[in-house]
């Protein structure tokens, strides 16, 4: 029989598609040094939308990158599954990000000359999926998020609400098992943006992928299934 320690530890595998043992990342040194972001402990199950709030400057696009692997912390640990992200060599990051993780951006960051189902191919290009492969999967990723009939339209000629579709889509095209979305209605007005937070749960909730999305604004918190607190840089209230 395994110990107590094996057992929970197979089970938090089983059950945390992300998780955050003390987080903390300084920036600069000396008398400019600044904490953004404190022992941050949290983690994410499948199917789950985990909000970060918290106001300006308290850390919550800091925490966000050390989740998605776009950043490393100066202390603490983050696993992906049950892979260590932090202890991965560059390239395998790199990988782990293009596979397994789908990104949403405020700015929606998308290519101007690409069209919209050009753009939502990026992250197929990038795996090598094959040709006859990818245009099934990006229509099938643009009608998920309501934009079948806008494939051949370019960012220009869509509207915020619009593009911010197309990123998630983009974000969706490969299937990844983590979403993270950094302020993705923090360009857009409050209906759209409750709309676009509305389709954000849909698809989490439908394709069980573990979601961390921040925001400032108050109102979307009720899509979320856990709320997470930062307050200059520290965790406050989880709930
Ligand atoms: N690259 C950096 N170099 C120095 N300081 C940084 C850097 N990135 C963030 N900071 C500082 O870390 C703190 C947290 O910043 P962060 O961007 O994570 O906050 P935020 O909650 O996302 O803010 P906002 O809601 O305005 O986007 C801030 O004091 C910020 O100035």
């Amino acid at each position: 029989m395994s110990g107590t320690t094996t057992g929970e530890a197979a089970s938090r595998a089983t059950t945390s598609a992300l998780r955050a043992e003390g987080l903390t990342r300084v920036f600069g040194s000396g008398p400019g040094q600044v904490t953004a972001l404190s022992g941050a402990t949290l983690e994410v199950a499948p199917g789950e939308l985990l909000v970060v709030r918290g106001p300006s400057g308290s850390g919550k696009t800091t925490l966000l990158n050390l989740l998605g692997g776009l950043d490393k912390p100066t202390a603490g640990r983050v696993w992906l599954g049950e892979r260590e992200l932090t202890a991965l060599p560059e390239a395998q990051v790199i990988a782990a990000r293009r596979d397994e993780i789908g990104y949403v951006f405020q700015s929606f960051g998308l290519v101007p000359v690409l069209s919209a189902a050009e753009n939502v191919e990026v992250p197929l290009r990038l795996r090598r999926t094959p040709v006859a492969e990818r245009a099934e999967r990006v229509q099938a990723a643009l009608a998920a998020v309501g934009l079948a009939d806008h494939a051949r339209q370019r960012p220009y000629e869509l509207s915020g609400g619009q593009q911010q579709r197309v990123g998630i889509a983009r974000a969706l095209v490969a299937d990844p098992t983590v979403l993270i979305a950094d302020e993705p209605t923090g360009q857009l007005d409050s209906a759209t943006a409750a709309l676009i937070m509305d389709l954000v749960r849909q698809v989490v909730h439908e394709r069980a992928m573990a979601a961390v999305v921040s925001t400032h604004d108050p109102l979307l918190l009720q899509r979320a299934d856990r709320v997470v607190e930062l307050r200059d840089g520290r965790i406050v209230d989880q709930r």
